[in-house]
């Protein structure tokens, strides 16, 4: 295995100080860091976005910018072409976790911007505590947001409505067609956010199935994503052919603390590589179902988001229990415009963490170069600003971030009470 390590600040120099920030679990916050939070969000969902310019703002203050940073609207050679990716994102390769990383700091910068004198920090959705049957917090599932004070609001944590239109220009390939107006509003599963032309009048009636079922009894669109998510948190997901398509993540997520080095611990692509060679698991789609097979991060992170939106594209193997559930969150194109994507991030982050103290990897990640899953046209392809057959290693620059950009202690960040992430340690600065 050749090293290559990252350069990270001095933890002994670090201070807890008020720049610090604390990650904490959303279910345990108080009443005013709640208030905090939801009107920093309420700020950066209601800025507007940029002008549409490129080279793209990582210091962007709007919601509709940094949440398109991950998939659409697409830039570059992805714009029109699948062979390339034209989100910023990385996700089949070694730069998985560090990449949502970088992002999550970037949106967390954005919230500061609310109150520059109250520290920000954007808790996370504690994915193992599934709460008797209910694992998303209710947070997230409330229409209204009551403040302290008695003012209620729309709860930007429910629900994002577009700022501005995307379009999907690789239609009809690879998939459906993920073109949304201005005015959208993210959905979840059961319900479906394909609004494109050709999807539009399923949709349509999809929804309207859907809404009934509310009004036949109220919170039952509710109670079938809490049902779903349980069943790929802790139990079985039977799609709507009747076949076994996922569960157990959130044993999944324990096992992948097991990984025995970053590069497998941190994709799909390199772990089913490691796996192909050590079991002849091909029939479980190489991803490992002996004991000692490597779970990566990477998979229980897809059945979240997979859970969370569903997922039943023409062509694709269905993922859903209720065909045409179709929810933002199950597409790369969209999830990031979900709020609860960057909640469900941080909990992966918090994984990351996990897994970096466990292997002595806090102050240096170690890859193994040239393996599957470290090249840029690995999984869903090169993304803006990254040639084709570009061999990736941590100092590949995490676009949009720039390379010493917010190189300060303001980037420490608290995951729990004794250890923090040092942004130094997403990329080298
Ligand atoms: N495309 C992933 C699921 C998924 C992963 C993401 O990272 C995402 O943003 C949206 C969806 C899968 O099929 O397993």
């Amino acid at each position: 295995m050749s090293h290559s390590a990252l350069e990270t600040g001095n933890r002994q120099k670090l201070q807890k100080n008020d720049q610090i920030r604390i990650r904490k679990d959303i279910r345990s916050l108080t009443q005013d860091e709640l208030d905090h939070l939801i009107n920093a969000w309420i700020f950066v969902q209601n800025n507007e976005p940029d002008p549409d310019t490129l080279p793209d703002n990582p210091n962007t203050v709007s919601f509709f910018n940094i949440a398109g940073f991950h998939g659409e609207p697409f830039r570059g050679a992805g714009y029109s072409s699948s062979q390339w990716w034209g989100g910023y994102c990385n996700h089949g390769n070694v730069l998985f976790p560090t990449w949502h990383r970088a992002y999550l700091l970037c949106l967390e910068n954005a919230l500061q911007q609310y109150d520059k004198t109250v520290s920000i920090a954007l808790p996370y959705w504690n994915e193992i505590d599934t709460d008797g049957n209910n694992p998303i917090p209710k947070i997230f599932l409330q229409k209204t947001y009551v403040f302290k004070n008695g003012k209620e609001v729309p709860n930007p944590l429910y629900s994002y409505k577009l700022a501005s239109a995307i379009r999907d220009r690789l239609l009809p390939i690879p998939d459906a067609d993920y073109s949304k107006y201005k005015g959208y509003n993210t959905v979840r599963y059961p319900f479906s956010g394909l609004v494109g032309t050709p999807d539009v009048a399923t949709t349509d009636a999809h929804n309207s199935l859907m809404q009934e079922l509310n009004t036949l009894k109220d919170g039952t669109t509710d109670s079938l994503l809490q049902s779903n998510v349980y069943n790929w948190l802790r139990a079985t997901v039977i799609n709507d052919q009747g076949v076994t398509v996922g569960g157990s993540t959130a044993d999944n997520y324990i096992r992948s603390l097991f990984a025995p080095n970053y590069t497998v611990f941190s994709n799909t692509t390199s772990a089913e590589k490691w796996n192909d060679d050590r079991f002849d698991d091909s029939s479980a789609g190489g991803l490992g179902t002996a004991d000692d097979a490597v779970m990566p991060l990477e998979r229980p992170h897809n059945a979240v988001h997979l859970a969370v939106g569903g997922f039943e594209v023409p062509g694709i193997p269905s993922r859903s229990y209720i065909p045409d559930a179709n929810g933002d969150m199950g597409e790369n194109d969209t999830a990031s415009f979900d709020p609860i994507f960057f909640f469900h991030h941080c909990f992966i982050d918090l994984v990351f963490w996990a897994w970096q103290t466990k292997h002595n990897q806090d102050t240096q990640l170690d890859l193994m170069e040239f393996y599957p899953g470290t090249n840029s046209v690995d999984s869903q392809g090169p993304t803006p600003g990254i040639t084709g057959n570009t061999w990736l290693n941590l100092e590949t620059p995490l676009n949009p971030f720039p390379r010493n950009s917010n190189a300060s202690s303001a980037l420490l960040v608290f995951l729990l009470p004794e250890v923090y992430v040092d942004a130094n340690q997403c990329h080298r600065m």
